[in-house]
């Protein structure tokens, strides 16, 4: 077993990585059982491949549960699910000491982490990462959001989990490109400052999207503790340290209001020819070399991820996509501050970025 701490004073909390690690979670769940069942909180999708496992290891430590299975998708991340999980919620009698497990991809994480941020002004959850993105990214940190009609997590809140469980199996059934969308968020912490990760990541990608469970739980425990480091030097995105981890996220996000938040472009696809766009944006600069920025676009694509607004199947205008990004959360004074980068494992937080530039290099590369 792997454990990797988020060390954040009281809100510390530990992320534990181990194959079949699913089947002992009734151990690891046991200290936090209340007197009522575990509301354990997933989808369609995780319900029919996954719950049996948990199922079966709650009642063998003699714990009870009660499912509660939400629509799958990105669309779940919504008011309505929100409504309907809180309402759930309160008529399981969840009291503020208790944990309710979020057990599915990133959309149930965050849903269900932000119901346990506002319930009651705050009760505990418990990640169960089920997809390559949600064990390698979302599960970790404790940004918890919807989406609003407007833009990509725009109602949220920072709520960390008290324990994160990530079993590399039940990647098993997971989708191939579910996969591949979750692999782009692994790909981002080379990007940003591991350039010696993103040559692990060339040398080893396809095997880790084929499934092989070595170079899986290589790449999940390098993420987790990539992504740990960072949110305990910035756990609220203030000292501009945690937006490091919005590579790609300004383009991508943009991306994914235009296509809807919908499975046109998954929320790592979008990430995937944001951060294909942050480094060629970079490199019309004259801030990157033209060969790093080439070397991020071939390995997306070797992975089959997009890694241009053609690739994501976007033909919106500059002036479209960047509407969008008004709505981005790290606006400041009016300004949008840009990841950038200088070259793979050297990206930046640039604040001088004008934002008709962005529009005419999206035109351009429309
Ligand atoms: N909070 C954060 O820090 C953070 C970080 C990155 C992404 N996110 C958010 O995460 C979301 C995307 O997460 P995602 O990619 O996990 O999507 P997701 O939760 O929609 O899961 C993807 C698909 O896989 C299915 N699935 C999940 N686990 C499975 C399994 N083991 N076997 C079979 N099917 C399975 C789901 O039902 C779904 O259809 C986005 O909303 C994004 O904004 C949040
Ligand atoms: O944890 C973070 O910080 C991240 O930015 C991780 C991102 O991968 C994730 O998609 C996050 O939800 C985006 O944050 P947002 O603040 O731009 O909504
Ligand atoms: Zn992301």
């Amino acid at each position: 077993m792997s454990i990797v701490p988020v060390s954040l004073g009281a809100r510390s909390y530990d992320v534990r990585i181990e194959t079949g690690l699913l089947d002992r979670a009734g151990e690891a769940l046991a200290p936090y059982a209340s007197g009522r069942p575990f509301l354990v909180v997933t989808d369609t999708n995780v319900a029919a491949a996954q719950w049996p496992r948990l199922a079966a290891a709650l009642e063998g430590a003699g714990l009870r549960a009660e499912l509660v299975t939400l629509p799958a998708g990105e669309a779940t991340k919504d008011w309505k699910h929100l409504e309907s999980l809180t309402d759930r919620m309160i008529a399981h009698g969840i009291e503020r000491a208790d944990h309710v497990v979020a057990f599915g991809g990133g959309v149930i994480g965050d849903l269900v982490g932000f119901a346990a941020a506002i319930l009651k002004r705050g009760c505990r959850f418990i990640q169960i990462p089920t997809t390559l993105l949600a064990q390698v990214d979302s599960s970790v940190g404790g940004k918890t959001a919807i989406n609003s009609r407007a833009g990509k997590n725009l109602i949220g809140a920072f709520h960390q989990p008290s324990l994160v469980l990530i079993d590399p199996a039940t990647l098993d059934t997971l989708g191939r490109r579910d996969v591949a969308a979750g692999y782009a968020e692994v790909v981002k912490y080379g990007l940003i400052d591991d350039a010696d990760f993103f040559a692990w990541c060339e040398a080893n990608g396809a095997a880790l999207l084929a499934g092989d469970p070595e170079a899986r739980s290589h790449a999940i425990a390098k993420s987790v503790a990539a992504k740990a480091a960072i949110v305990a030097e910035d756990e609220r995105e203030i000292t501009g340290r945690r937006a490091l981890l919005n590579l790609g996220h300004t383009f991508g996000h943009a991306l994914e209001a235009e296509t809807g938040f919908s499975d046109r472009l998954l929320h790592g696809e979008g990430v995937a020819a944001g951060m294909a766009l942050a480094f060629a944006y970079s490199a019309r600069r004259g801030e990157c070399p033209p060969e790093d920025a080439a070397r991020v676009r071939d390995h997306l694509r070797a992975m089959a991820l997009p890694a241009s607004l053609a690739d994501a199947g976007i033909d919106a205008s500059g002036a479209t996509l960047v509407a969008h990004m008004l709505h981005d959360k790290k606006m400041s004074a009016g300004t949008l501050p840009f990841l950038l980068a200088r070259g793979i494992g050297q990206t930046w937080l640039a604040k001088d970025v004008d934002l008709a530039d962005v529009s005419a290099f999206l035109d351009e590369s429309r």
